[in-house]
């Protein structure tokens, strides 16, 4: 979040009503239905200035899916979580959560809420520390009592229940932190960076506890800077750029462009360049890597967008001049190629904020 909260953006006064129960688990509905979602914060003096935060946003996101939310610094990430908690108004477009207007009430008792940069009290313990967090959920003491054990088994702190919450690392926290948005048993949880500041193995234990709550059949609305992380663990995710979605889909998808192949090969320059001009890829970029210890040069060939057929071709001509294939290696492009491709004309892709303002 950048700036504070205007108390006129707040949704919680006359939050909306949900015409119909919220969906059934197990019901064909998507968890999540955005379309054209609009949402322009007043800023400045008298509120003169216009921040188009979102700027018609429509997205999906289906039961038991594990959605990743990725964008750079003020693309409106924390915006759209914001108002799919129904936590600021949007200002144009609809939005369901469970089947409900978003921020209604009875969709709201059904999300597990984990916001980014979260401080629990820290002389509490994991356990009171939940019985806490269970208290302002409006769950009975002995509900709590009841489902912290699994709770604490579920992210991996059950030996930890009766230490004090300031002895925890960083991922600790953030494992306890889970454990509070899932205490009411949510259908949806929704988390904001929740591998932000924890190191490579608190990561892993909380890409595992993901794992398990989509075993449990929940639907994990991701939001994080991390691109490998969400690569690992999302079923599909969108890409938010300066307020609209510049792509969505699952990680194939997003990732797009083909496959680059790379030809590692042994022999003498003049003669693999010689081969590759004879196969018509002369303009394939040969890349030297030294020489082996007999003396022969080793070079990469980079093959891009590579058929079969060009593969079969390089391959042939490499051998019928006497260079010796020492490898073949498929590379994809990664999703930070995509991300950086989705961003690349964006002012705000170097990390610095966007002011973002426009003055009536
Ligand atoms: N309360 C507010 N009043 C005015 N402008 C705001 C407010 N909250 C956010 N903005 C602006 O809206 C745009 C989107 O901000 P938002 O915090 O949603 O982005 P973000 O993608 O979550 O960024 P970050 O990754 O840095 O958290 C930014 O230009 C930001 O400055």
């Amino acid at each position: 979040m950048t700036t504070p909260e205007p108390p006129a953006d707040l949704a919680f006064d006359d939050p909306p009503a949900c015409p119909q129960p919220p969906a059934p688990r197990g019901s064909g509905e998507p968890v999540v239905d955005a379309t054209g979602l609009t949402k322009t914060y007043r800023d400045g003096w008298f509120g003169r200035t216009k921040v188009h935060a979102l700027r018609g946003v429509s997205f999906r996101v289906e039961r038991g899916e594990i959605f990743g939310l990725l964008g750079p610094n003020g693309a409106g990430k924390t915006t759209l979580i914001k108002v799919l908690l129904g936590i600021c108004r949007k200002s144009g477009g609809t939005a369901t959560v469970l089947g409900c207007p978003a921020g209604a009430r009875e969709a709201r008792c059904r999300i597990g809420y984990l916001p980014e940069g979260h401080r629990l009290p820290r002389h509490l313990t994991a356990n009171t520390a939940l019985d806490y967090y269970g208290g302002l959920s409006g769950l009975s003491g002995a509900d709590v009592k009841r489902r912290r054990g699994d709770l604490l088994r579920l992210v991996g702190l059950s030996k930890w229940g009766d230490t004090n919450v300031r002895k925890f690392s960083k991922g600790m926290q953030q494992r306890l932190g889970l454990a509070q948005a899932m205490l009411h048993d949510p259908d949806l949880l929704i988390l904001d960076e929740p591998t932000d500041g924890v190191d490579p193995v608190g990561r892993a234990d909380i890409r595992k506890v993901l794992g398990e709550l989509k075993a449990r059949g929940k639907t994990v609305f991701l939001n994080s800077h991390l691109l490998q992380e969400l690569e690992m663990v999302c079923d599909r995710a969108a890409i938010l750029r300066n307020g609209e979605v510049r792509g969505i889909g699952n990680m194939d998808e997003l990732r797009g462009g083909g496959e680059q192949i790379s030809l590692r090969v042994l022999g003498a320059e003049k003669a693999v360049r010689a081969a590759l001009v004879g196969a018509r890829l002369g303009d394939v970029p040969l890349r030297p890597l030294g020489a082996d210890a007999d003396g022969r040069g080793r070079f990469t060939v980079e093959l891009a967008e590579a058929d079969q057929p060009r593969i079969d071709a390089a391959v042939d001509a490499l051998r019928a001049a006497g260079v010796s294939l020492h490898s073949l290696v498929r590379t994809k492009p990664s999703l930070e190629d995509a991300f950086l491709r989705a961003v690349a004309d964006d002012p705000t892709a170097d990390g610095v904020r966007q002011a973002g303002g426009v003055t009536e």
